[in-house]
């Protein structure tokens, strides 16, 4: 059963799907934000936009918590860049991803409703300029982040079955 990742720039509800999948599904939540280094933390918390190599020793390690978990898992991870998405198929071939889509506005709202997270709203523009979006790729699936959580989920499940259903058949 293969992985899958869910991502989205910050504020748009990884970590509440990612929740609400690993618990449906039975598989473990790799809590991304977990992986950070500190500097990059601290650098967040200053208000200062993660850069490429900032990025890179954050995703590999998440690369290896995948192939941790070859009969699947659930990793909220922001994965803004074909490559840092490419770094972690790498890692997990035929990786999926269920990409929250959400404007700024929104982003900037849900992230200012939560005080005291490292991740400051000051940082939301920066999140949609990296921001590739992963649409053309194979195995994405693009949800609307103003969903409620329960159709968010049931969408991703039938979504994830009937990729399974395509493999076997
Ligand atoms: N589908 C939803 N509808 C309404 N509110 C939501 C939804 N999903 C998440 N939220 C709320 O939006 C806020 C951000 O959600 P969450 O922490 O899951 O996002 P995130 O992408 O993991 O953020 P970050 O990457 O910055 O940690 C939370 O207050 C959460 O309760
Ligand atoms: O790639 C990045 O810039 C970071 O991963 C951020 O997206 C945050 O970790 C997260 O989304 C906020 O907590």
């Amino acid at each position: 059963m293969q992985s899958i990742v869910v991502m989205g720039v910050g504020g748009c509800g990884k970590s509440s799907l990612g929740a609400a999948l690993a618990d449906a599904l039975g598989w473990p939540l790799i809590e991304g934000d977990d992986f950070h280094p500190p500097a990059n933390i601290e650098k967040m918390r200053a208000g200062r936009p993660l850069d490429d190599d900032d990025r890179a020793c954050w995703l590999a390690a998440l690369g290896e918590q995948l192939q941790r978990h070859p009969g699947g898992a659930v990793l909220t991870c922001s994965a803004l860049k074909r490559r840092y998405r490419d770094t972690l198929r790498a890692a997990a071939p035929g990786l999926r991803f269920a990409h929250l889509v959400l404007t700024p506005e929104a982003a900037r709202l849900r992230v200012a409703a939560r005080p005291g997270h490292p991740f400051p709203p000051s940082l939301v523009d920066s999140q949609f300029a990296a921001l590739e979006s992963p649409e053309n790729e194979p195995g994405v699936l693009s949800l609307d982040a103003m969903q409620p959580l329960a159709a968010l989920r049931a969408t991703t499940l039938e979504w994830l079955a009937a990729g399974d259903e395509e493999k076997t058949a």
